[in-house]
């Protein structure tokens, strides 16, 4: 993202953002509450339009694309929280992420089990209703699903919100696994040990804007941002 401003008419959010992610790997953004990294999300995954500035995504401009394009260009947004249907299936929601290809049956089929080697829960569970899965269970049919149409980038909204340690667990390995598979991943935290935890890169904003850019352990390491986070200082 080069120079974008983006708000919701109140006035801009995104205060000139630069900011960029790592292709193949896991980044997360961390920052006060307010700072506008949920914005950024949005802003990438066409819920918002910039005001100004570009957005380049395997050297295409993709600055107010209608969602629905982006997902067929390979990004896709998991929301925030319950996103499950709990009346049907762990398959059947994994297969609602394919929903734009519900007439190829085989490449559903194949895909489905590709899934299911990635992400074991979805073997064994999937002809249980999701509602009866546990939370951290949830999210990672969630991220399943988000993964159907083998999208090249992965925006996750505050994966740990509401989970336990142990769910937090099963997130962090599902977002391990989904970069194996070559997905890049970025995260929005406000568990900043969780979210920095499972990154290889860190990203601090303040203020609709980029404050420090690094690996996820030097921003973990870096005194100034424990003060910031942890209210050491005003
Ligand atoms: N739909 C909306 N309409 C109007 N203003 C909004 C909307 N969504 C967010 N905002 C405002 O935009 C600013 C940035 O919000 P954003 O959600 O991006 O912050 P954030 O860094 O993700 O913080 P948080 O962790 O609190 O969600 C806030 O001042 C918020 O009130």
């Amino acid at each position: 993202m080069s120079g974008v401003y983006a708000g919701y008419g109140g006035g801009d959010v995104l205060q000139g953002l630069d900011l960029e992610v790592a292709a193949g790997a896991v980044t997360c953004i961390v920052g006060p509450n307010g700072a506008g990294k949920s914005t950024v999300l949005r802003t990438i995954s066409g819920l918002l339009t910039p005001r100004l500035g570009t957005i380049s995504f395997g050297g295409r401009d993709i600055a107010g694309r209608h969602p629905a394009e982006l997902i067929k260009a390979g990004v896709v947004q998991v929301p925030q929280k319950n996103g499950l249907f709990p009346a049907m299936t762990v398959a059947e929601n994994v297969l609602l992420g394919g929903y734009v290809r519900r007439r190829e049956k085989a490449y559903l089929k194949a895909r489905l089990a590709q899934l299911a080697e990635r992400f074991p829960i979805i073997g064994e569970r999937g002809g249980e209703l999701a509602g009866n899965l546990s939370g951290g269970q949830r999210r990672t049919v969630e991220f399943a699903r988000a993964l159907m149409l083998e999208p090249a980038m992965v925006l996750l909204d505050e994966p740990s919100l509401g989970l336990d340690p142990r769910a937090l667990g099963l997130v962090g390995e599902a977002v391990n696994a989904m970069r194996d598979g070559g997905v890049t991943v970025l995260i929005v935290e406000q568990n900043v040990r969780f979210g920095l935890g499972i990154a290889g890169h860190g990203i601090v904003m303040e203020s609709g804007r980029v404050l420090m850019a690094d690996s996820a352990q030097a921003i973990l390491d870096d005194p100034e941002m424990g003060a910031l986070f942890l209210g050491g200082a005003p």
